[in-house]
C-alpha cells in the first residue's frame, strides 16, 4: 500500500526499525530487514523450527518475507486503513493466486507486549522475492531483459483484471523478481475487486503512476473510483521507465510537478513526449497505455498488450532461429565454393540486397520502422524482417520463409494483393496490401510476400491471383510464384 502521497494526502508514519534479526514472529524468525514502505516494514525470515510431517499444512519454504503493518499509536482512521489494506491483500491472495503474483502464505496479528511498537501489528507472510524492478532500474536493466519483464507485468495484470481486480498501485517497487528473474506483482494493499466496471480505493496512490482522471476523481463515501485502465496507465509509465533508464515520460523535478504535467497532457494542453531511447515498438505500446482518457485507453487491455508483445517476441525468436539456420547454410556454401576452387560463393543476402542498383520496375525497398535498425549495416538478426509464406494468414513466426530481409534491401515484386491479412507495423500503420517478391536462387521458396507496411514504395503492378488458402506450410518450394 502506498501512503500519504496521493492527490488526497494523508500523513504517513515516521517509523524506525522495529524488529532485530533473531526475533521470533509467529512460526518465523527474522533474518534481515528488506525495506520499508509508507505503512509497513518487510523482513526476510526463516522457519522457527521443523513442523511435524502430516500436520496438514503446506510444506515450509526455506525463506519468506514478513510484511509487518503496525497499528499501535495510530489514529483510528489510520488503523482502519491498515486493517483494510491487509484485508485486501489477504482477500486477493486467497482468491486470485497466480505465478505472476507474489504468494501469500498466511496472515495474523502479532502479540508482542514486550515490543509496544509492533504489538497488535498485522503480519503478512509472503513468498520472498530476490529483488524489485526498482532495484533493477537503479542498477541498469539489460536490453534482453526489458521485453521479458514487461511481458511478465502484463501477464500478472491480465490475470488480475480477468479475475475482476484492479491493482491500483502498480510501480517498479511493487514489481518483484523471483530468483529465476520471473516477475511477481506485489503489494495489493490498494487492490480492489470490481463491482461492475469499476472498484473503489482509498484516496491514496503514488503520484508518478496516477492517470489524468485520478487527479479530478471525486472522493465518495466508498473512496475513489478506479478501473483496470488505471493499471494500464501505470504500465505505460513503467514501460517508459524500463527503456529510458528510469525516467518518467512526464517532465518535472518532483512528483507533484510531474503530476501537473500529466494533467496538462490529459487536458490536451501538452503533447506526450517520450525519451528517444524508447524503441518504436515500445513507444507505440507505451503511448497506447498512456492514452489521455479512460475511453481512449480502454481498448488496450493487459491481454491485448500481452498478445502484441508475444507476437513481436515470436517474430524475433523466429528471426534468430532462421538466421542461425541460414548462417549454417551460408557457411556450407562458402566451404563448398572454396573446395571447388570457385572465385567466391554467392551469398543469399548479397543476392537479395541491391541497395545501390537504382530503381527498376517492380522494385520495392524494404523499410524497417524501428529507427535503431535503419542505420545499421551489420544485418543484425534483431533488425531483420520476415517475408510471409501466405499473405492470407497472420504475419507471425510460423508463417515466414527462412530468407530474412533488412532495411534498405531492394526486392523485385511482380504483383500486388490488395486484400491480404491486415498488418500493423511498429508505428501503428495498418495495411492489407502485400507484394509478391522473388527470392534468390537456392532459397527454400521461390517467392514470398512483403506486407506493404514494410516498404514505402507503391509500384504499379498487376493484382496477383488470389493464393490458395491452405494449412501452414513449413518448407519446400512455393508452388506458385514467378520463379527465379
Ligand atoms: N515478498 C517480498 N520479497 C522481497 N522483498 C519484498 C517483498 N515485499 C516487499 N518487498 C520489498 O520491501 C520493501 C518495502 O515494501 P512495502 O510493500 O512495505 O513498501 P513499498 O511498496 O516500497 O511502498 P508503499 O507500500 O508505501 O507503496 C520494498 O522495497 C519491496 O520491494
Amino acid at each position: 500500500m502506498t501512503a500519504s502521497h496521493g492527490p488526497h494526502d494523508t500523513a504517513g508514519l515516521d517509523r524506525t526499525e522495529l524488529l532485530q534479526p533473531g526475533h521470533r514472529v509467529g512460526d518465523w524468525v527474522v533474518t534481515e530487514l528488506i525495506g520499508s514502505g509508507g505503512w509497513s516494514t518487510v523482513y526476510a525470515a526463516r522457519p522457527a523450527g521443523r513442523r511435524r510431517e502430516g500436520d496438514g499444512r503446506a510444506p515450509e519454504p526455506t525463506e519468506v518475507a514478513l510484511k509487518i503493518m503496525p497499528t499501535a499509536g495510530l489514529a483510528p482512521r489510520q488503523a482502519r486503513r491498515i486493517v483494510e489494506s491487509a484485508r485486501r491483500e489477504v482477500e486477493l491472495g486467497r482468491r486470485a493466486g497466480h505465478p505472476r503474483l507474489i504468494g501469500l502464505r498466511e496472515s495474523f496479528v502479532l502479540a508482542a507486549p514486550e515490543l509496544p511498537a509492533v504489538d497488535g501489528a498485522i503480519v503478512l507472510v509472503m513468498e520472498r522475492a530476490a529483488g524489485s524492478l526498482r532495484e533493477l532500474l537503479d542498477a541498469g536493466v539489460s536490453g534482453a531483459d526489458r521485453g521479458r519483464l514487461i511481458a511478465g507485468i502484463c501477464e500478472g495484470l491480465t490475470h488480475l483484471h480477468r479475475s475482476g481486480w484492479v491493482h491500483a498501485d502498480l510501480k517498479p517497487e511493487n514489481v518483484l523478481l523471483g530468483r529465476d528473474g520471473s516477475v511477481k506483482l506485489s503489494d495489493f494493499g490498494l487492490a480492489t475487486e470490481l463491482t461492475g466496471t469499476h472498484g473503489y480505493v482509498p484516496p491514496m496512490g503514488t503520484l508518478d503512476y496516477l492517470p489524468p482522471e485520478r487527479w479530478r476523481a471525486p472522493l465518495g463515501e466508498l473512496g475513489v473510483q478506479v478501473r483496470p485502465s488505471a493499471d494500464i496507465w501505470a504500465l505505460g509509465v513503467v514501460v517508459h521507465e524500463v527503456f529510458a533508464s528510469g525516467a518518467s515520460p512526464f517532465p518535472g523535478a518532483t512528483p507533484v510537478a510531474r503530476g501537473a504535467a500529466v494533467q496538462e497532457y490529459g487536458e490536451g494542453r501538452a503533447p506526450l513526449r517520450m525519451d528517444p531511447a524508447v524503441p518504436p515498438f515500445w513507444r507505440v505500446l507505451a503511448a497506447d497505455c498512456l492514452a489521455p482518457t479512460h475511453a481512449a485507453r480502454a481498448p488496450h487491455t493487459a491481454e491485448s498488450l500481452l498478445a502484441r508483445i508475444e507476437a513481436r517476441g515470436l517474430a524475433h525468436a523466429g528471426a534468430e532461429k532462421h538466421t542461425a539456420r541460414l548462417r549454417g547454410r551460408v557457411r556450407a556454401a562458402v566451404l563448398a565454393a572454396a573446395l571447388c576452387g570457385a572465385a567466391g560463393a554467392a551469398l543469399w543476402s548479397d543476392t537479395v540486397r541491391e541497395g545501390a542498383s537504382g530503381h527498376r520496375p517492380g522494385a520495392v525497398r524494404v523499410f524497417n520502422a524501428e529507427r535503431g535498425c535503419q542505420d545499421r549495416t551489420d544485418r543484425d538478426p534483431q533488425c531483420s524482417l520476415g517475408l510471409a509464406i501466405d499473405p492470407l494468414r497472420p504475419y507471425a513466426a510460423g508463417n515466414v520463409v527462412p530468407t530474412r530481409v533488412w532495411h534498405g534491401d531492394v526486392l523485385t515484386a511482380d504483383c500486388r494483393l490488395p486484400d491480404g491479412q491486415p498488418v500493423i507495423d511498429e508505428e501503428d500503420l495498418q495495411s492489407t496490401l502485400w507484394f509478391r517478391v522473388r527470392l534468390p536462387h537456392g532459397s527454400a521458396y521461390r517467392a514470398a510476400w512483403l506486407p506493404a507496411v514494410r516498404t514505402k514504395d507503391r509500384p504499379a503492378l498487376p493484382v496477383c491471383p488470389r493464393p490458395r488458402a491452405g494449412p501452414p506450410r513449413h518448407g519446400g518450394p512455393a508452388p506458385e510464384g514467378p520463379g527465379s
